[in-house]
């Protein structure tokens, strides 16, 4: 089946006159569709950068990205924001940022299905999820947790293949932010919606189905129920965990030594 998402060597370089950000070097990324991702990686490591590029809003300096098969490089503008609006649902960092705030949420979520199928069900429906069902209040008079929560129901409006969301639930309590996990839970088990999602909540990377850790600009582990792997870079590289730093501090040195499976590193102290 072709993949949701599939990222291969995407390097972003931000220029801001003659300094150079590599803000992602060669990721290398396969998402199934109806995969849930926690998109998780310290502060700086590329990880909104990554999910901006998903959504279309900026084009790799280098390597390729495909949507459900689709090149994006290969779209032109019209082709693009018509994938973006039918098919692409977004969370920015500040949700307010994509919405109407003299509009209620009702209103909000109404206008993200303009040009698409009109479905009053689903409004009524997505908003009951979030806890704002039958809320008549103008978006800009509510707070910025409500915010979120409108956002997070006018970016599923439309059934998206793709959920990107930045910190969904970053201004939201514990029992709020797991309605807001459930519905985009919901949404891939019953829709196929695939769900990458940056976060710094563990209860949210907890409940999705992988983690994926960006550092340095690369995905350097993943995780599955629980349990965390290092990733291969296409260069033959691994990032070690920062638990290992004091077992192999960067810049040491280390025997790498075969195993039937793999293999192990094996530090070589100076006069070893
Ligand atoms: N428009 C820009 N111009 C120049 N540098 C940028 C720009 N946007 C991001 N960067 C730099 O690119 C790197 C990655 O930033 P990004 O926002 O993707 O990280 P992040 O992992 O999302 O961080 P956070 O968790 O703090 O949001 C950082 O070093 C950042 O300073």
């Amino acid at each position: 089946m072709t993949a949701a998402v599939r990222c291969a060597g995407v390097v972003q370089i931000y220029r801001a006159g003659e300094l150079e950000v590599v803000a992602l070097r060669d990721v290398d990324l396969v998402i199934e569709r109806g995969e849930t991702v926690a998109l998780l990686g310290p502060s700086g490591a590329g990880k909104t950068t990554l999910l901006w590029m998903l959504a279309g809003l900026l084009r790799p300096s280098a390597g390729r990205l495909w949507l459900n098969g689709t090149e994006l490089a290969a779209l032109d503008q019209r082709r693009l924001d018509r994938l973006r609006a039918g098919h692409i649902g977004v969370v920015l960092q500040n949700p307010a940022r994509n919405l109407i705030p003299y509009a209620t949420p009702a209103q909000n979520v109404a206008f993200a299905q303009r040009g698409v199928r009109r479905d009053r069900t689903r409004i009524g429906e997505l908003l009951e999820r979030v806890g704002l069902g039958g809320v008549k209040t103008r978006v800009g008079r509510l707070s910025g947790g409500e915010q979120q929560r409108v956002a997070v129901a006018v970016a599923l409006a439309n059934r998206p293949r793709l959920l990107l969301a930045d910190e969904p639930t970053s201004q939201l309590d514990a029992a709020t932010g797991r309605t807001v996990v459930d519905l985009i839970r919901s949404a891939a088990a019953e829709e196929g919606t695939t769900a990458v999602v940056v976060t710094h909540d563990q209860a949210v990377s907890g409940a999705l189905g992988r983690t994926v850790t960006i550092r340095d600009g690369r995905v350097g582990a993943e995780g599955r129920r629980g349990e965390d792997f290092v990733v291969v870079g296409r260069d033959g590289g691994l990032l070690l965990p920062p638990e290992f730093h004091e077992l192999l501090p960067p810049g040491s040195r280390a025997r790498v030594v075969p195993l039937p499976q793999g293999v192990a590193l094996h530090r070589v102290d100076e006069d070893a």
